[in-house]
């Protein structure tokens, strides 16, 4: 096995089983120091099993873990003030209050962010006195992320940090991790929302069924490669168009009435579709000639049927 890098996080050919399920199948990545790294993948792809792993709650069946460089089960004192969690849910007790439990949290490490300044930040100023139970399902998450950062870790886990929070909120969590980075702060996060993996992430690595599927910066996964997209009437004769256009292109219509080309985007390209929609009585809306979004190749990767 390569001896470990110097990431942040260091996985090799981990796996982790429950009875039956291989949850993470040999799975290896260096998250970088100082940067943002984004687990994208279906649902039970094996991302949360992984960052509970790294957080040392669960111990692999097989491979290696190094968090800065250390174990996160037999160093898990030292890693301890050093390492921000942000469960999926909870991460605190139900009854505690929000401003209390942050300043306690606070008040176990050595320079810690102000409290009262976080819950600002974060919109729980208001709710400063509620006990954790009490608050909406955005607010616990906000208060989590509280609990993950206030200790100034040297690299935070936030899994799913923004699922379910409301635009505002959603924004403001963003900009808290943002400043993170600004700051060197190594952030793992997981994530859903492919806007939040380009906008975050300085490398995205997409797991599917336990393992690393494809891994870059968002430009590198998105590919230099454009598209031709327009909307029109649903089901133009889209064999006809493709007839017309050079060998090797590609064009679907999904969903009904907006079209995709894919080919080797030249004004000629363009000339010929408009021609073509021209000569059909076909006008087109909404134009534009644009890269594949994350999404389109996390679809391409890990395919379009649900996930049991
Ligand atoms: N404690 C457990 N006992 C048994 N099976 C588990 C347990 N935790 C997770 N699994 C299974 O392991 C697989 C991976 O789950 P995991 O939660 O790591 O996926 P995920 O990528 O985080 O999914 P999601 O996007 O839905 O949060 C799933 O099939 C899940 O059902």
């Amino acid at each position: 096995m390569t001896p470990p890098g110097d990431g942040a996080v260091e996985l090799a050919s981990l796996v982790k089983r429950y009875g039956t399920v291989t949850a993470v199948d040999g799975l290896s990545l260096s998250a970088a120091r100082g940067a943002v790294t984004a687990l994208l993948g279906p649902n039970g792809a094996g991302k949360t099993t992984t960052i509970e792993i790294c957080e040392g709650f669960r111990r692999p069946d097989a491979g290696s873990v190094r968090v800065l460089g250390l174990d996160p089960v037999a160093d898990a004192r030292a890693l301890k003030p050093r390492v921000g969690v942000m469960p999926q849910t909870g991460g605190v007790p139900g009854t505690a209050r929000a401003a209390e439990f942050l300043r306690l949290v606070a008040s176990f490490h050595s320079s810690p962010l102000d409290p009262d300044a976080l819950l600002a930040r974060l919109g729980l100023t208001e709710h400063a006195r509620t006990p954790f139970r009490r608050l909406s399902g955005g607010q616990q998450q906000r208060l989590s992320l509280a609990v993950a950062v206030v200790g100034r870790p040297e690299l935070v886990f936030l899994d799913e940090p923004t699922t379910g929070l409301d635009p505002q909120a959603r924004h403001a969590t963003w900009e808290l991790i943002e400043a993170l980075r600004a700051a060197g702060v190594s952030v793992v996060l997981t994530t859903h929302n492919m806007e939040e993996a380009e906008r975050l992430a300085d490398r995205v690595v997409i797991v599917d069924r336990g393992t690393v599927v494809a891994e870059d910066a968002p430009a590198g996964l998105t590919g230099a490669e454009r598209q031709l997209r327009f909307r029109a009437r649903p089901a133009l004769g889209l064999e006809e168009l493709l007839a017309a256009l050079p060998a090797g292109s590609a064009a679907k219509e999904s969903p009904a009435g907006h079209y995709v080309i894919e080919a080797d985007v030249r004004p000629e390209l363009l000339a010929t579709v408009t021609a073509w929609c021209a000569s059909h009585g076909v006008l087109t809306e909404d134009l534009r000639i644009e890269r594949r979004t994350l999404e389109d190749v996390f679809l391409e990767l890990t395919g379009r049927e649900l996930r049991p």
